[in-house]
């Protein structure tokens, strides 16, 4: 292990882009297919992660969905957002801001209410195991209409001190952000955060939607936004928090090497880049593997380390003694790790 590697260890951290059921790992999609009774098309733990090859989003997408059909009950998704707060303490993880997607388990006939209070009753037991806090983002599958994030909205009313935001994931290209301008509206209105993905495949202008008509607090990946130099500059002067996910941008072909990768430019150019693992399951790699293998790619000093873990406590939706808590945490890490 290199110094570097040690040092981003030895800092806690934030994740501000991770989807919960993307952290389903083939042990336990298997484990929870035995328990429901799920036939899952795969012969074993090995088969799973040979088909996590992808070209595109799309071709990740296809397993994704596939992958929630053992996802049945409370306690599925109870021990599924238990499993991942404790594998993320071990990375020094020390608050989180997760996705979830109903739309995918209550299409299949699957309570909305099993799915949030399993996923809520750990988040609790993680901040009391682990003292991870955490926040919880429903996002709308876009390949969807408006209409049915209205109704998804509809049905998370009686959680709404316990929802923090909304969100907007799935199949982006053809799939704009101004497909659902009514409905983030009406998220504003009633006191939720906004969040989308944007310009992960899909081109600049879907960015500027994001912005201008769904106006998000941050934008999820926003790697094509480098094409375009006056949105670059926009997102600087607004200090746009962008949630990066580079082992995500490998697996699905949004970058072709690591070495490519955009994040050393992103913080050069003065843009607010966090990182974060996105389904680490699929993207063969938690929070403390997008760090080390980006930073191994990059040549990333310790000052950027420390740059990309301050912009995620500064991205979150920290409580003001949270957030002075984990700066100090921050700076506590630093200096001991620089005293030896
Ligand atoms: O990376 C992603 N992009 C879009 N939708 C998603 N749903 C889960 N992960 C993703
Ligand atoms: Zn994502």
């Amino acid at each position: 292990m290199t110094d570097l590697h040690r040092f981003i260890k030895a800092l806690p951290k934030a994740e501000l882009h991770l989807h919960i059921e993307g952290s389903l790992e083939p042990e336990q999609m298997f484990e929870l297919a035995q328990r429901n009774n799920v036939t899952l098309p795969y012969g074993s733990v090995e088969d799973i992660r040979k088909a996590y090859d992808f070209n595109n989003l799309q071709e990740f997408l296809d397993l994704y969905y596939a992958g929630m059909s053992v996802l049945q009950t409370q306690q599925d998704f109870y021990d599924l957002t238990y499993a991942y707060l404790k594998r993320v303490h071990a990375d020094n993880c020390r608050h989180v801001e997760i996705f979830f997607d109903p739309q995918g388990h209550t299409d299949r006939g699957i309570a909305f209410s099993d799915v949030i209070e399993g996923i809520l009753d750990a988040l609790a037991q993680g901040q009391t195991d682990f003292g991870i806090s955490s926040h919880l983002i429903l996002s709308f599958l876009r390949h969807l209409s408006e209409e049915a994030a209205f109704e998804t909205l509809a049905q998370a009313e009686p959680y709404l001190d316990r929802i923090m935001g909304v969100g907007l994931d799935s199949s982006e290209l053809g799939h704009p952000p101004s497909k659902f301008e009514r409905v983030f509206a009406k998220a504003r209105e009633m006191g939720l955060k906004l969040f989308a993905h944007a310009g992960e495949e899909g081109p600049p202008e879907y960015v500027y939607e994001a912005l201008d008509l769904l106006k998000v607090d941050r934008i999820d990946h926003g790697n094509r936004s480098l094409e375009d130099d006056d949105l670059v500059k926009r997102l600087v002067d607004e200090q746009m928090v962008l949630t990066v996910c580079p082992l995500s941008n490998l697996k699905l072909c949004v970058v072709d090497d690591l070495t490519d990768h955009p994040l050393k430019t992103m913080l050069a150019m003065g843009l607010k880049a966090t990182v974060n693992s996105d389904d680490p399951s699929y993207f063969g790699g938690y929070l403390n593997d997008n760090y080390i293998q980006t930073a191994d790619a990059l040549n990333l000093t310790q000052e950027e380390i420390v740059q990309l873990v301050k912009n995620g406590f500064e991205g979150a939706y920290l409580s003001p003694d949270r957030a002075t808590e984990l700066m100090f945490e921050l700076a506590t890490a630093v200096s001991a790790f620089r005293a030896q």
